[in-house]
């Protein structure tokens, strides 16, 4: 059993007195560890049980809200039940996006193609309102680094890029997970947010809650969450504790 720090054991408890309560988290990295291919970015063994039990207490909302489509969270989650779905960083909020926008993704997916499969290692992952260059298993650093550079300048500056982990995404919407949140939270109206995520595009997920809410970075990177776990293990504690302060 992991100890949490004591500040952060304090804001869950504070957290737990008031609900309703949402329990949002980003999914790879923070409750699924990271690993050279996406596709088997699998749930660290004891989420699924932990999710399930905050899911079923009074008054709690659980929210997996990723940049990976929803079909695709969902499938490598393994994960169904009474959750709230956003997938694409925010652009999947209610269901399937438009053809127009699968029709610009497709077209960036043509002009990235060809430089990804130049270089050894590299994967295009085409998601539904993005693609993403992801250069975690291109073995020569260098070139893995002038990949993602001649990917920013190859396309439209009308473009959204999203930097991440060993990965780049360029999206055909301007969706982010801060507004994915304030939208969640409208909808759900809780009394109390807690927010759990890794990655740069997590930081617009921490800005959009307030000072009562509790905000947790998973791993290293500068950050404007509160309270900071080193890794998914950690993940697990802060939801493992949670889910007895609440049930
Ligand atoms: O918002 P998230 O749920 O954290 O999704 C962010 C991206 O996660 C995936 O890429 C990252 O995880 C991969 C599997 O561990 C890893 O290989 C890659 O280097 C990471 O960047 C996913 O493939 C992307 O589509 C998500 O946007």
């Amino acid at each position: 059993m992991i100890d949490l720090p004591a500040d952060l054991d304090a804001a869950l408890a504070d957290l737990a007195r008031r609900r309703p309560v949402l329990v949002a988290s980003d999914y790879d990295g923070v409750l699924a560890p990271l690993v050279g291919d996406p596709s088997a970015a699998v749930l660290l063994p004891g989420m699924a049980d932990v999710l399930a039990r905050l899911a079923r207490c009074d008054g709690v909302t659980v929210a997996l809200v990723s940049g990976r489509g929803m079909a695709d969270l969902q499938t490598v989650s393994g994960l169904s039940g009474d959750y709230r779905w956003v997938g694409s960083h925010g652009a999947e909020f209610d269901g399937p996006l438009s053809d127009e926008l699968a029709g610009r993704r497709d077209a960036l997916a043509d002009v990235l193609a060809p430089v990804v499969e130049g270089t050894p290692g590299a994967l295009l992952e085409i998601k539904p309102a993005s693609v993403a260059v992801h250069v975690r298993k291109v073995a020569d650093r260098a070139l893995a680094s002038a990949l993602l550079d001649q990917a920013r300048t190859l396309v439209d500056s009308s473009l959204t890029l999203k930097p991440g982990k060993e990965v780049l995404e360029v999206a055909v919407t301007d969706a982010d997970k801060g507004t994915a949140l304030r939208r969640l939270i409208a909808e759900v109206a809780p009394a109390s947010t807690i927010y759990l995520g890794d990655d740069v595009t997590d930081e617009d997920g921490f800005r959009a809650l307030g000072p009562s809410d509790v905000t947790v970075k998973v791993g290293d990177g500068e950050t404007d969450a509160r309270h900071r776990v080193p890794d998914p293990a950690g993940a697990l504690a802060v939801l493992e504790r949670l889910a007895d302060l609440l049930a």
